[in-house]
């Protein structure tokens, strides 16, 4: 089993059941799932006075076991409940908790809450006045837990079903779930911490995982470790960023191909004078590029439009960015190379894509399929899709990122990570973990160029 892997609730209800078919009892899985979040609480809260909230179904059995083992080492706990217990592990569980239950309508706050009330099993929006209940416990905690997903979350989506409150901790059982990295429902979560059920689990969704990467080969040269070729168009600055990030991702070689002329970039990063198409076809006719960007600062005129179809054509490994994807939404452009890694923002993914549905995984996914390249779902919850099935989410991306030409500099990261890779998937990958990894070594109110500085460091930690 991974410790990425990411569950929808019918996902995790197979697993379970399969665990269950294989003779694993019920109840035990749920003591084990309730010893692992009193274990955490315990090491976190310590003596402090504890109130369970227990709905009615195997979220609120955890919620007593809970109860239970952290009275057991002298936390004072109370509990209160919603209703009577549903299914058999909660009764027990409930059953073996020998102190009062209190309603949770009327029980009084305490220093630290633990919300057991829902977890996978939530149908629908909690009603009102029990959400306003959670929300003002939670907020005059000192510290708030959630057992699995905040209550109120929808497992599948993200999306927040009635008003979640924001939780300090949200312990994960098992598997991550999709509400625990995309948002709005991410943010409600607060720090996850995943409990281990031991029972296997495979998914091909993960969670973005911290890349391991290499130092060039002692026999590297500049063409070896990979050449960029970034085309650029009426915006310099743009495909400047993009240059200057594909130049520091570790690649050996950048040239910018450009209709301006030259823009005071590095010095490391040859500028290319390409303003007609024959000049443009011949820099592309050149087997040592590993990666293409074309996209940042392109432009959307007949110009424009004539070098992305160059770009197109010429068979390299591709990045397509910004108004690349633009231009690729309207009509008679050439078809997407397979392979090619497209970085989308949410604009630009609904010009692609049209209104698809489901989560933003899943609409990657789609996205991915349909065109049979990588997807890099841009936001506060980049999702990466290949066009296999496999998924990789980005989780806790500082939202100081919402600045202008960021994106550009992760267009140029994942060109960068193209060509010394060779595996679009894998440098998307990379390339979203560096670029988070770089905007949280920055300091607030960064502009995109800090990222650039900040790229070294975030290679260095990798290596
Ligand atoms: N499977 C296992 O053995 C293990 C599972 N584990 C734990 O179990 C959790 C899943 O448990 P679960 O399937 O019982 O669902 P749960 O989230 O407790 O809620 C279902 C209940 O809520 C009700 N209900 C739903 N929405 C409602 C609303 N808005 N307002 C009011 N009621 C609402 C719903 O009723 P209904 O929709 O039928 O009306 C039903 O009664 C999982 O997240 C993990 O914590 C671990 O112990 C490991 C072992
Ligand atoms: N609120 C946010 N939280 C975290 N990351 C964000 C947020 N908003 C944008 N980003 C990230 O910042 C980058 C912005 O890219 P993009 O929208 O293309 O901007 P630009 O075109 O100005 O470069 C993307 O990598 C995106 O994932
Ligand atoms: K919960």
């Amino acid at each position: 089993m991974s410790h990425a892997s990411v569950l929808k609730a019918a996902q995790m209800r197979a697993a379970e059941q399969a665990a269950f078919d294989r003779g694993v009892d019920p109840y035990a899985l749920m003591e084990c799932a309730g010893k692992a979040v009193a274990q955490i609480i315990w090491r976190a809260g310590h003596r402090r006075d504890l109130l369970v909230l227990c709905g009615p179904g195997n979220n609120g059995g955890d919620g007593f076991v809970v109860a239970r083992l952290l009275r057991e080492r002298g936390v004072p706990v109370r509990v209160a409940a919603l209703s009577e217990s549903g299914t058999d592990s909660a009764r027990r569980a409930r059953a073996a908790w020998d102190g009062p239950v209190e309603d949770v309508m009327t029980t009084a706050p305490a220093t630290q809450v633990v919300d057991a009330l829902f977890g996978i099993g939530l149908s629908r929006g909690l009603d009102g006045a029990v959400a306003q209940r959670l929300g003002a416990l939670v907020e005059s905690a000192v510290a708030s837990y959630a057992v699995d997903l905040p209550s109120g979350v929808g497992t599948d989506c993200g999306t927040l079903l009635s008003d979640v409150p924001r939780f300090g901790v949200t312990i994960a059982l098992g598997a991550w779930k999709p509400a625990h990295l995309l948002q709005p429902a991410a943010e409600r979560c607060g720090r996850l911490v995943l409990a281990p059920l031991h029972i296997p689990l495979a998914s091909q969704v993960e969670r973005l995982v911290a890349p391991g990467l290499t130092v060039p080969a002692v026999t590297a040269h500049k063409y070896s470790r990979g050449l960029v070729a970034v085309i650029g168009g009426g915006m310099a600055g743009a495909s400047l960023l993009a240059s200057e990030a594909a130049a520091r991702s570790g690649a050996g070689a950048v040239r910018r191909l450009a209709v301006d002329g030259p823009a005071g970039g590095l010095h490391a990063i040859i500028d290319r004078h390409v303003a007609q198409p024959e000049a443009l076809a011949s820099e592309l006719d050149d087997q040592r590029i590993a990666a293409l960007l074309v996209g940042p600062g392109l432009g959307l005129g007949a110009d424009a439009r004539a070098r992305l179809e160059a770009a197109l054509e010429s068979g390299h490994p591709m990045v397509i960015d910004a108004d690349a994807l633009t231009l690729l939404a309207e009509e008679h452009m050439p078809s997407i190379p397979s392979g090619a890694i497209l970085t989308p923002h949410e604009g630009e993914f609904g010009r692609m894509f049209g209104q698809l549905s489901g989560s933003k995984i899943d609409r990657a996914r789609a996205a991915a399929n349909r065109s049979g390249a990588i997807i890099v779902y841009k936001g506060a919850d980049s999702v990466v899709a290949a066009p296999d099935g496999r998924v990789a989410v980005a989780v806790g991306a500082s939202s100081w990122l919402s600045t202008a030409g960021t994106g550009d500099v992760l267009a140029g990261l994942a060109a960068g990570r193209l060509a010394v890779t060779g595996d679009p998937f894998r440098a998307a990958c990379q390339a979203v973990w560096l670029h988070g990894d770089a905007a949280r070594r920055c300091r607030p109110a960064f502009v995109a160029d800090d990222l650039l500085d900040a790229l070294p460091a975030a290679i260095a930690a990798r290596l």
